[in-house]
């Protein structure tokens, strides 16, 4: 039983992720911080008959500390959402301040907590948290996750779309790698639970790819300024803290796909730098979870030719984006 935190909780994927985790048995007490609303969204959510205690806090009397007390796993939805037309990248004026200030926050009062991050670019916050961590000499890298689950929930999806039948889409797993954003995301469907169709052409590949790929500036567009992927964004980020929360009770064998630090496992990490060709410090690939965070960095195994080439054209704008986060905090310029 374990307590959760979700910073950013009064938002779009805030308020649905905390519902999701009210209702999880796993979570015995769940803190809600945002700098608007959390404690009418705690007290709504308090109604519920499951067990999780809640709790709202605003940045008021120390709030962030008393949200962040105590925390088993912390997951941040915070900052500023797309609209059409926006990278995600453009997001990093704002939500790169919010993140460092957050960090900060959790470095100080629970450094030991698994911390998941969802604001965007997580290419980029994921690595701004570990310098803020690495400054209050507390960062432990297997504990840092830049939460990427939607593009596989995305490619389980799709898949099952062209597969003509979407009762599958719930047992289809897709390995998602490299990070979260446009071309850094490459979906390996030729290790697919599900292989698909042997007829599917090349061009129809390229077109599910890019969908994956693209697949947020889809409900961007559709959303038309009010924002980006939400309610699908809380499903994933349930998921895949509760899969962090069932390895830190002890459960075994969980793997999943998540944006970390290769440092976590040198070993696996070591390998993936070489199969990508690149010193990377950050990648997505599946990886195993312990009850310490990172258990195992698994490397990428065979790819096709089609996606050893998706891969080179990720690594250099991941590295890009890699950079932006550590130099952020390092000498921050904004
Ligand atoms: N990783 C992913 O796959 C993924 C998917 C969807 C969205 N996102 C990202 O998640 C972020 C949030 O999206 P959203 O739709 O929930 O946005 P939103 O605007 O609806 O909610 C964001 C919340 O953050 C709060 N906030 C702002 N500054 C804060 C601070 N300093 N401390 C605490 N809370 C603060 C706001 O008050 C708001 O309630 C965006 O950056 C978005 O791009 C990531
Ligand atoms: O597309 C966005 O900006 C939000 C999120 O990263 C997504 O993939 O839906």
């Amino acid at each position: 039983m374990s307590k959760a935190v979700v910073l950013g909780a009064a938002g779009g994927i805030g308020q649905p992720l905390a519902l999701l985790l009210k209702c999880n048995p796993l979570v015995k007490e769940l803190s809600l911080y945002d700098i608007v609303n959390t404690p009418g969204v705690a007290a709504d959510l308090s109604h519920i008959s499951t067990p999780a205690k809640v709790e709202g806090f605003l940045p008021a009397d120390d709030g962030l500390k008393k949200a962040l007390t105590g925390a088993d796993v912390v997951v941040i939805p915070a900052g500023v959402p797309r609209k059409p037309g926006m990278t995600r990248d453009d997001l990093f004026k704002i939500n790169a301040g919010i993140v460092r200030d957050l960090a900060t926050g959790i470095a100080t009062v629970a450094p030991k907590a698994f911390v998941l991050v969802i604001s965007n670019p997580v290419n980029s916050t994921v690595p701004i948290v570990a310098e803020v961590f690495k400054k209050h000499g507390v960062f432990d890298p297997k504990r840092l996750f830049g939460v990427t689950t939607l593009d596989v929930v995305r490619a389980s999806t799709f898949s099952a779309e062209v597969l003509g039948d979407v009762s599958l889409a719930p047992s289809i797993s897709v390995p998602v790698v490299g990070g979260h954003s446009g071309v850094t995301i490459v979906p390996l469907f030729s290790q697919s639970s599900h292989p698909l169709p042997k007829d599917f052409s090349e061009s129809s590949l390229q077109a599910l790819t890019t969908r994956v790929q693209f697949g947020g500036d889809e409900v961007v567009k559709a959303k038309d300024g009010a924002g980006s992927a939400t309610l699908s964004m809380a499903y994933a980020g349930a998921e895949f803290a509760t899969k962090v929360i069932k390895a830190l009770n002890g459960e075994k064998g969980i793997v999943a796909p998540t944006y970390v630090n290769l440092n976590a496992d040198k070993e696996g990490g070591d390998a993936l730098k070489k199969e990508i060709g690149k010193s990377l410090d950050y990648f997505s690939t599946n990886v195993e979870l312990g009850p310490e965070g990172v258990a195992k960095i698994h490397t990428l195994g065979k790819l096709t030719s089609f996606e050893q080439g998706l891969i080179q054209t990720a690594v250099p704008e991941l590295e890009t984006n890699i950079t932006k986060g550590v130099s952020f905090v390092e000498t921050p310029k904004l």
